[in-house]
């Protein structure tokens, strides 16, 4: 019961950075930067949590096409423990993704190989987790929630855009999720409000702990019927992408280590913030000193 455990599909993000702007129908662009790098996910959370000095273990696919070559090297490079969870002879299990970032945005397009190429034994993903301190599940993994709570792992559920996401999804597993962490995009559409304070208001009617990530405004919670905000850190933003994965990096550290919640939403705080100062979701990279620093000269904890 050591580690932080996650599973997923990795991606693979090829970024061209400092576009003048989103290349409209028919039209071609170059960019002065361009560069290829893990995307976000399970996989960044893990690497970045990893940074952090939190032993974790990840489960993963791998094939032996070169996009997944270029996956072990990356994961062996942070010394990450893996397993490849495929099987299927897929080249490349992962998802590839062209982002073109320009000053007022980003546009992404992904490719996804079909969900045949993912087939996993279910007694297999539950033997890959239960013995984690935290089990960091996403939607796909919502029927562990149970299981892996009463095997006794502290169960994080992540969630990402979906047009179908609603509460009826969530209904059977919130009771047996401590944290889940949307941004505020997804928890309006969960909830079907229509501001991030009362989709946490509406969360809270199932969770003893709701949490919004909600961008820019840094993040809302709620803890003994009181809401809280913590505001962003003050950083020049470059890109966004894998801010919430760097979120739920910080705030897993602080739940690997005990803290209390205000303390675990304010590492997310730092660590979502500090990995939009950099284009792409792993190149800012923060170590457990530089984390504690900030928590220290910011929160004068
Ligand atoms: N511009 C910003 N300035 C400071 N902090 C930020 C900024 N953007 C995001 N953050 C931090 O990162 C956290 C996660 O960001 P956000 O709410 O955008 O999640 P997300 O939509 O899941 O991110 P992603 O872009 O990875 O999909 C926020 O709660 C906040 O703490
Ligand atoms: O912004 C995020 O957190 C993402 O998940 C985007 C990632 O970079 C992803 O790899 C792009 O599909």
């Amino acid at each position: 019961m050591n580690s932080v455990g996650g599973f997923g599909i990795a991606n693979v993000d090829i970024i061209f950075g400092n576009a003048d702007r989103i290349p409209k129908l028919g039209e071609e662009i170059y960019t002065p930067s361009c560069f290829k790098q893990l995307g976000g996910g399970v996989v960044a959370t893990l690497i970045q949590l990893s940074r952090l000095g939190v032993p974790v273990k990840l489960a993963t696919y791998i094939g032996n096409g070169s996009l997944s070559k270029y996956l072990v090297k990356k994961l062996e490079k942070e010394k990450i423990e893996y397993i490849n969870m495929l099987s299927t002879d897929e080249e490349d299990p992962v998802t590839l993704s062209c982002i073109v970032s320009c000053e007022q945005d980003r546009g992404i397009v992904s490719y996804k190989p079909k969900e045949e190429a993912f087939r996993v034994d279910s007694k297999k993903i539950y033997e890959f987790y239960k013995d984690c301190k935290i089990a960091f599940l996403s939607l796909e993994q919502k029927e562990f929630c149970k299981s892996l709570k009463e095997a006794g792992c502290i169960i994080v559920l992540d969630s990402a855009w979906n047009d179908m996401l609603s509460l009826e999804w969530y209904y059977d597993v919130f009771p047996y999720v401590d944290y889940f962490i949307p941004n505020s995009m997804e928890a309006i559409k969960i909830t079907d409000e229509e501001n991030p304070e009362k989709a946490l208001e509406k969360l809270g009617q199932y969770l003893k702990y709701p949490i919004v990530k909600n961008g820019n405004k840094g993040c809302l919670y709620k803890e003994d019927g009181e809401i809280h905000t913590v505001e962003p850190l003050p950083v020049k933003h470059v890109d966004s992408t894998g801010a919430g994965d760097a979120f739920a990096a910080g705030f897993m550290y602080g739940l690997y280590y005990g803290y209390s919640l205000d303390d675990c939403i304010r590492f997310g705080n730092i660590t979502g913030g500090y990995a939009v100062t950099k284009m792409g979701c792993l190149t800012a990279e923060i170590d457990e000193q530089k984390l504690l620093n900030y928590f220290h000269n910011i929160y004068r904890r």
